[in-house]
């Protein structure tokens, strides 16, 4: 649906949820299964709809998929439906296009948040926004690594200490003006490099990208283990 996005004040956030969701095994995308009656998405975008300094929630689901549709949230004015790309890249271009065709203003910060991160917290938003703002430079939520970190070989032989001082956890949100991320994104998609994250393309396009500290509770639930850890981390919230 097209609107004139060319007076929007505030943030855009975009939130990619088209995977299949390969690694957790469920017959469901795990974006879709439940952790205590609400599903994962729905819980996502309800910390999103509840952030006041997001205007608009781009939303990319999968061409395929029509179960975003019984979502309790989706009946929200702010949120836009987009289909998804082949990779989580191409998800996040998409909504990306779109947002330039209905004229969003170069400057505006999107803010980038895997549907499958429903532990998110106001605070943690709140505490990258402010980064964002007063660095006026691309940004993301981190995490520190607890453990030892070895680097091993093909064989799984140890071959060394790697220094942890120097490794954070990637998070999302990831975030920058819009521009900077569509141009950034579109350079990586045209030359086929192979990135996971938006801060690789920022990174790859000569960006320097700051990391903000967040709760490690922040977790990408990724395999089955994840949806029990999830739930907790939510409990602790309420
Ligand atoms: N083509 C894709 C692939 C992924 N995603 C989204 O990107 C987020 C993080 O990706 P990941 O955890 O890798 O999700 P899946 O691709 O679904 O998982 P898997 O790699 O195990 O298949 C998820 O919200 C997922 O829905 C997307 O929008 N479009
Ligand atoms: C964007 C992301 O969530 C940051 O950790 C991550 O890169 C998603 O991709 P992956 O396939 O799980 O590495």
């Amino acid at each position: 649906m097209p609107r004139d996005l060319s007076k929007l004040k505030g943030c855009v956030a975009v939130i990619p949820a088209a995977g299949v969701g390969k690694r957790m095994q469920s017959k469901l995308p795990k974006q879709y299964l439940k952790i205590k009656d609400r599903s994962i998405l729905g819980i996502t975008l309800d910390k999103f709809l509840s952030f006041s300094p997001v205007k608009l929630i781009v939303l990319v689901v999968s061409s395929h998929d029509t179960l975003y549709k019984n979502l309790r949230e989706i009946e929200n004015e702010k949120i836009i439906i987009i289909d998804g790309g082949d990779e989580r890249i191409h998800s996040v271009y998409n909504a990306l296009c779109y947002l330039y065709d209905n004229g969003l203003a170069d400057k505006t910060p999107v803010m980038v948040h895997d549907a499958v991160r429903p532990c998110v917290s106001h605070q943690d938003l709140q505490k990258l926004l402010d980064a964002f703002k007063s660095s006026q430079q691309p940004c993301l939520l981190t995490a520190p690594v607890v453990d030892t970190l070895q680097s091993v070989n093909a064989d799984q032989q140890i071959e060394s200490l790697v220094d942890r001082s120097k490794i954070v956890r990637a998070l999302t949100p990831q975030m920058a003006q819009f521009i900077q991320l569509k141009k950034s994104i579109e350079s990586v998609i045209d030359n086929k490099t192979l990135i996971t994250d938006e801060v690789s393309a920022l990174c790859l396009n000569g960006y320097q990208v700051n990391a903000v500290t967040g709760q490690s509770d922040n977790i990408k639930i990724t395999h089955p283990d994840d949806l029990a850890l999830a739930e907790f981390y939510l409990e602790q919230q309420i």
